[in-house]
C-alpha cells in the first residue's frame, strides 16, 4: 500500500478535504464550507472622492483600483458556495456611538475631528442612513450575503462577527477591503487570537497614509498574525472549485 502523503496537514488551515491557497509564509488550506470573506467597510468613506477619509486629507488614489479587485474575489467566493460578509463601519446618526470626551475613539477618530473642525459637515460622515455610510455601487450585497455594523476599528469588537462565523463552522478568515492599516489589521489581528486562520489579499486592500504603512502590515500579517495572498492566486484556486448542485 502507498504510504498516504501526510504533508498538506501540515499546512495551516482547517478544511481536510480543501484547496491550498498560495499564500507567505505558506500555503492555506480552504474550503468553503469552513472560510468566509470578510470585506472591511467599502464605503464611500473611505473609498469615494468626496467622503470621509477624502475630506480628511488622506490620499485615496489607491481606493478606486481595489473595488474592482474585491468584486473579482466576491464573484468568485459566491460562485464557489463561500459565505461573503460585508462591514460598514460607523455610528448612529446622532453619534451617540461615537462616545464622549471620555472615549478615546472621540479623540483619535478622525471623522469626528474633521467634522469638529468643519462644522458644515457635522452629521455627514459616517452616519447611518446617509452617503458617506453607504457601500460603494459596485459593492453591494447579494443575496445571501451578511451585512455587519461596526462602531470601532476592529470587526470582533461589539459585534456580531464571531457568533456569526461559529454558528457556520468557519474557521479561515480572507479578508479584503479599506484600509489595510486599520480596520483590516485590527479585525485579522482579533481573528488571531480568537483562534482564526486569517489570509489578507494584499492587492484587494488598500491603506490609510504614506505607501510604506502598507508593507509594514502585510510584514505584520505574513510574520505574526496570519498568511498574505493575492487576488489572482485566490481566484485561482477557490474559482476551481465546483459548488454543490
Ligand atoms: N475602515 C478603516 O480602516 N477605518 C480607518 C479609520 C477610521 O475609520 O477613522
Amino acid at each position: 500500500m502507498a504510504a498516504r502523503d501526510s504533508s498538506a496537514d501540515l499546512l495551516p488551515g482547517d478544511a481536510p478535504a480543501g484547496i491550498v491557497l498560495p499564500a507567505r509564509p505558506e500555503g492555506v488550506r480552504v474550503s468553503p464550507e469552513t472560510t468566509a470573506v470578510v470585506v472591511i467597510d467599502m464605503q464611500n468613506a473611505y473609498a469615494s472622492e468626496g467622503g470621509y477619509v477624502d475630506l480628511a486629507g488622506f490620499d485615496i488614489g489607491g481606493a478606486a483600483g481595489v473595488i474592482g479587485k474585491i468584486a473579482s474575489v466576491l464573484d468568485t467566493a459566491r460562485a464557489a458556495g463561500m459565505p461573503v460578509i460585508f462591514f460598514q463601519n460607523g455610528w448612529d446618526a446622532d453619534y451617540v456611538e461615537a462616545g464622549t470626551p471620555k472615549s478615546p475613539n472621540w479623540h483619535k477618530s478622525n471623522a469626528l475631528k474633521t467634522m469638529r473642525a468643519r462644522p458644515e459637515l457635522s452629521g455627514q460622515l459616517l452616519a447611518r442612513g446617509g452617503w458617506d455610510y453607504d457601500l460603494v455601487d459596485a459593492l453591494q450585497p447579494q443575496p445571501g450575503d451578511i451585512r455587519l455594523h461596526k462602531t470601532r476599528y476592529s470587526g470582533f469588537f461589539n459585534s456580531q462577527l464571531d457568533s456569526v462565523l461559529r454558528a457556520r463552522g468557519i474557521r479561515t478568515i480572507v479578508f479584503v477591503g479599506i484600509a489595510s492599516n486599520v480596520c483590516v489589521e485590527s479585525t485579522l489581528r482579533d481573528a488571531f487570537h480568537l483562534e482564526y486562520f486569517a489570509v489578507m489579499l494584499e492587492d484587494a486592500t488598500h491603506h490609510l497614509g504614506p505607501d510604506f504603512i502598507q508593507q509594514a502590515t502585510v510584514y505584520n500579517v505574513e510574520k505574526f498574525f496570519g498568511w498574505v495572498s493575492t487576488v489572482a492566486d485566490f481566484c485561482g484556486s477557490v474559482g476551481q472549485v465546483e459548488t454543490k448542485g
